[in-house]
């Protein structure tokens, strides 16, 4: 990665995404571990916001979840895929954010971003309808700078750029890959921010791979939720996130630019 130390940076926030809180909840079918427990102390540990994901499947996070976080003096970041019915429910929620991702019901996890550039005029929709109702929308989209162009032209204020290769190409320690898709994510961000994007993050975050990501200058806020959740099972979950806003906090000190 390359570039010069800054002076001083913009903050970049931590959205923790407390979905496979509720993973584990619904391993057994009744109501422990609360996600709305972790996202309130998640809060405390210092996140900005709360992510959570209401899949078609409700896989992790269900309905009753999204309705009590909406009632938590938070931030909330809705994820959702861009269908009628979710629209309909983020209408009804008013969030602070809505981020829009693409689903596949077989997927393990999300694997790719949203195709913002086939589909404009359906996305235009969300953004008008979203934005009169005072919800943010982001666009969840891979690191790809013709996406980034149609979500400027979409209207949509925020891009999250998908940082699964680049958390893949991290756990394959071969550095051209790791390069590459660092490169593109760093291209793709300063592309948003020339275009008056606020640029986001995230999937497949670690403490191992955050630094390189939090120090891309253009980058606002980052979403990270799988591995804190993760690590929470050895040290904790306020630890955990204190780390991760370490780390974030001292990349930007002494991001390069
Ligand atoms: C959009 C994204 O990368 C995460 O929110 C991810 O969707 C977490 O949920 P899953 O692990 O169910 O995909
Ligand atoms: N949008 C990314 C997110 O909310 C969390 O992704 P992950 O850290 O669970 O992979």
């Amino acid at each position: 990665m390359s570039g010069n130390p800054a002076a001083s940076a913009p903050r970049c926030r931590l959205g923790v995404n407390i979905d496979h809180v509720a993973t584990i909840r619904n391993a057994r079918g009744g109501a422990h571990p609360d996600p709305v427990r972790a996202a309130e102390l998640a809060l405390m540990a210092g996140a900005d916001g709360i992510t959570a994901h209401l899949r078609e499947d409700r896989r992790h996070i269900r309905d009753e979840d999204v309705q009590r976080l909406r009632a938590l003096d938070a931030a909330l970041n809705l994820e959702m895929a861009a269908t009628e019915e979710m629209l309909a429910i983020a209408l009804e929620l008013r969030p602070h954010a809505v981020c829009l991702v693409p689903e596949k019901r077989e997927e393990r996890t999300t694997e790719g971003g949203l195709d913002a550039a086939g589909q404009e005029e359906a996305l235009r929709r969300f953004a008008e309808e979203l934005g009169a109702a005072g919800s943010r929308l982001s666009l969840f989209i891979d690191p790809d700078e013709r996406q980034v162009e149609a979500a400027a032209r979409i209207g949509a204020p925020v891009v999250e750029l998908h940082t699964g290769e680049y958390a893949e190409a991290a756990l394959s320690t071969t550095p051209t890959r790791i390069q590459a898709a660092w490169d593109a994510i760093d291209r793709a961000a300063a592309l948003g921010d020339r275009l008056g994007l606020e640029v986001h993050g995230g999937h497949g975050l670690t403490f191992q791979n955050v630094s390189n990501i939090a120090a891309i200058p253009a980058m606002r806020e980052l979403n990270i939720g799988h591995f804190l959740v993760g690590e929470a099972v050895f040290m904790g979950l306020d630890d955990a996130i204190r780390e991760m806003r370490r780390l974030i906090d001292d990349a930007r000190t002494g991001m390069l630019v």
